[in-house]
């Protein structure tokens, strides 16, 4: 498979690794300083776009590589606000897209794991549910992709929890998501529940950048012959 690097920073070149030693070919790597070099022509190159860049470029790129024609798997983080514009641009286009917070198999075990144990909790008032998450001191945004999939799939469940805020608060609506930045941290999630009598807590510890870029790998890898918009719950568990 033929594959165009979008952002070749951290995750661009562990995703590189991975691709080249399962025998793909790397045609075009777009980092900050050649994007005249992300043209239409170079990346109709390609079969497949891997986007990883930021919060501020992510959907043009998006676009950019649709309207080439070309399927895209996303991770960026941040720009999901505008969401419903792209969709709407893939759609129309009939391209292929495939977008996770969070690439990686044990993250999206995670995810399942959080919905269940959000399910559990529903009916126990006496517990309080809050998330933290832990980054290296270079991520753009904050909170995580992942923190905010994961309090989506709580306030699915929770109902006493409304919406989330990345901050401390005492107001029960709340569902706090608490981030914090330490070197060389890769990406580490936690859900609490906490009761005056006892605490429940489930944790995931990246402890490389591996998982992620093994997880787009996969997802390239499956999005390659279709049309529409996935996510990598179609990949593992196949549910379209
Ligand atoms: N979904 C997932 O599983 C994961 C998602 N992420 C997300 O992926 C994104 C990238 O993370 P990471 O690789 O760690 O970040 P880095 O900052 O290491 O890399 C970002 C890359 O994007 C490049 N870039 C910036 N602007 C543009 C642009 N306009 N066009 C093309 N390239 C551009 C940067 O260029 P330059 O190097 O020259 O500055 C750099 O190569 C973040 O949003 C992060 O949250 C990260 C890990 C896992
Ligand atoms: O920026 C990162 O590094 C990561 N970003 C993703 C996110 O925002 O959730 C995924 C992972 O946690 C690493």
């Amino acid at each position: 498979m033929k594959i165009a690097l979008i952002g070749y920073g951290k995750m661009g070149k562990a995703i590189e690794e991975i691709a080249l030693s399962k025998g793909h070919e790397i045609v075009l790597k777009i980092h900050i300083d050649n994007t005249e070099a992300f043209t239409t022509e170079a990346i109709k190159n390609a079969d497949v776009a891997i986007e990883f860049t930021s919060p501020e470029t992510a959907a043009e790129n998006i676009v950019k590589c649709i309207d080439a024609g070309v399927p895209v798997v996303s991770g960026s983080t941040g720009w999901l606000g505008q969401w419903n514009k792209v969709a709407d641009f893939i759609q129309e286009k009939n391209g292929a897209f495939l977008y996770s917070s969070n690439y990686s198999v044990g993250v999206n075990l995670f995810f399942e794991l959080n919905k269940y144990l959000a399910a559990l909790m529903e009916p126990y008032n006496e517990y309080n549910v809050s998330l933290e998450e832990i980054h290296h001191t270079q991520k753009k945004d904050a909170p995580s992709g992942t923190a905010i999939t994961l309090a989506e799939q709580v306030s699915q469940s929770i109902q006493s929890k409304k919406h989330w805020v990345n901050q401390p608060s005492e107001n029960k609506e709340d569902l706090v998501i608490l981030s914090e930045r330490i070197d060389p941290a890769p990406g580490t999630h936690k859900i609490k529940y906490q009761s005056e009598i006892d605490d429940i807590e489930i944790i995931h510890t990246a402890h490389n950048r591996k998982g992620f870029a093994g997880g787009a790998v996969l997802a390239a890898e499956f999005l390659l012959g279709k049309t529409g918009i996935f996510t990598m719950k179609d990949v593992l568990f196949g549910e379209k």
